[in-house]
């Protein structure tokens, strides 16, 4: 909390709720001015300078909302909460949307109020535009309409703690939106944890998020610090949720409704506050409709969505992109800064970039590798494979198409490759068939050939066609 006596604004019509709530907060150190009106509140908040504000929604002369947006344009290093009627979270969740800090149910209980206080005033938001602006043009680089209206989203959503759910196909941005996210709130200054549920085995899942004591199970030599505690004061990123057996999703709920963990063979639960963002690009509400995902967790950890657009659907963009790429690595290499030309440029824009970002950055870092001149030419934009534009329109015809087709099996020749040779080519070719088919969509890829998505990501690991890493 700040060394100098915190000051905090109380708005309510209601003139014994806030005294109550100048009382309670009275005992922790803190002075509170109150305001019965709309206008008498963004009067003082021209006079004075606040640390925080509670605002109740309905005040005579207007809405307690638009007291939370005056509040976010024109003071943004200010938190602001609001009182609502206890069960409403249409409106409170609307509140959060427009940049509340939190909301508080009515009949106010003093220690979640305190509590509510106690973290907005822990760590001032960033007030500076410019210090913030810098933070978004630098991790979440275009300029396209979709991308502007997300970096206004992620702002207001910043200014909150609630819950953030991100959705969009593999490799759009969503660990940087969510890293976006933590570095412009106000838990800046605890950690940011990433975790791809996905990539975890169901057996070593719990122990990675709750942590273990030792000798909980064989080779377990030493007590674990789980990754949620590690998110302790700080924002926990859960990539593919979807992922998440039905098992751990119990787990995990209690942890988010609770706000406390138990190790795996500990007796002791642990307070723990995380912020949780998660994210998937599997369509969670039909996994919820079949059962797969359970709803209560969904309505948790989706008060916030954010829909990232795919890059093909972010024009030029995909040059912005090419070139900060293109700086970034010539930058790291000690290398001269080269150039696409004006071919280079026109191929990528027309490229369908199924693993988005992810594979534009690998296309470029190959492009430098391969191109010895400033310029960067078409013949050096090589796909990350074979596969990678065969999702365009199959009349079309471009550079990046480089079909190889496995050779039908003639029974009566043994392959000069060998067998393992043979048997290995095959199965890549029809990983990458199915591949194809679902735009790499992995999860239906591998509903296709009826195997685990697991078992699916293992084998693209096996012959480097991970998009992943
Ligand atoms: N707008 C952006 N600006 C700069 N770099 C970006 C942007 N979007 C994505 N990237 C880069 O693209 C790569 C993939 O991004 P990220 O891991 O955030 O995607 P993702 O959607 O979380 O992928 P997945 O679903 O596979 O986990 C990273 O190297 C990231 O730095």
């Amino acid at each position: 909390m700040a060394t100098q006596q915190p000051l905090v604004l109380l708005v309510d019509d209601e003139q014994d709720l806030c005294m109550l709530m100048q009382m309670s907060l009275a005992r922790m150190g803190i002075k509170t001015h109150m305001a019965h009106h709309l206008e008498q509140a963004k009067y003082f908040f021209s006079e004075y300078k606040y640390n925080a504000c509670i605002t109740d929604l309905n005040l005579p002369d207007g809405s307690g909302l638009d007291l939370v947006r005056h509040v976010t344009q024109n003071h943004p290093k200010t938190p602001i909460a609001v009182l609502t009627a206890y069960g409403n979270m249409d409106i409170a969740i609307a509140s959060l949307k427009a940049g509340a800090f939190d909301f508080v149910s009515k009949p106010i209980n003093q220690q979640h109020l305190q509590q509510l206080l106690g973290k907005a005033l822990l760590v001032p938001f960033i007030d500076s535009e410019s210090v913030s602006s810098q933070l978004e043009f630098k991790m979440l680089i275009g300029e396209s309409q979709p991308i502007q209206k997300l970096r206004e989203s992620i702002k207001k959503i910043a200014r909150s703690q609630a819950p953030v759910f991100i959705t969009g196909e593999s490799g759009t941005g969503k660990e940087v939106v969510a890293n976006l996210i933590h570095q412009l709130s106000n838990r800046r200054e605890q950690a940011f944890i990433a975790i791809n549920c996905g990539a975890i085995s169901e057996d070593l899942m719990e122990s990675e998020l709750f942590g273990h004591v030792k000798g909980c199970f064989s080779g377990a030599t030493q007590d674990k610090q789980g990754l949620i505690l590690a998110a302790d004061g700080g924002s926990l990123f859960l990539d593919e949720i979807a992922e998440l057996s039905l098992s751990m999703q119990a787990k995990l709920l209690r942890a988010v409704q609770e706000k406390k963990i138990r190790p795996l063979g500990s007796e002791k639960e642990i307070d723990v506050d995380f912020r949780i963002i998660s994210a998937s690009h599997q369509n969670i509400e039909e996994r919820v409709q079949h059962g797969r995902f359970r709803q209560d967790l969904f309505f948790r950890i989706h008060v916030m969505d954010i829909a990232l657009p795919p890059l093909r659907e972010r024009g030029q963009d995909i040059l912005i992109l090419a070139h900060h790429f293109i700086e970034q690595i010539c930058r790291e290499w000690g290398i001269v800064t080269k150039q696409l030309n004006n071919a280079a440029q026109a191929l990528l824009l027309q490229n369908y970039f199924p693993g988005n970002v992810r594979e534009l950055r690998n296309i470029i870092e190959r492009a430098i590798t391969l191109c010895d001149e400033e310029f960067i030419a078409p013949s050096h934009l090589q796909p990350q494979s074979s596969y990678t534009t065969l999702v365009k329109e199959s009349n079309e015809k471009s550079d990046f198409i480089q079909i190889t087709q496995a050779q039908p099996l003639d029974a009566a020749k043994i392959p000069e490759e060998g067998l393992e040779q043979f048997l290995e080519n095959v199965e890549k070719e029809v990983l990458l068939t199915a591949l194809n088919q679902t735009h790499w969509n992995r999860t239906l890829a591998a509903k296709k050939l009826g195997m685990t998505f697991r078992s699916l990501r293992y084998r693209l690991k096996k012959f480097g066609l991970d998009t992943e890493d």
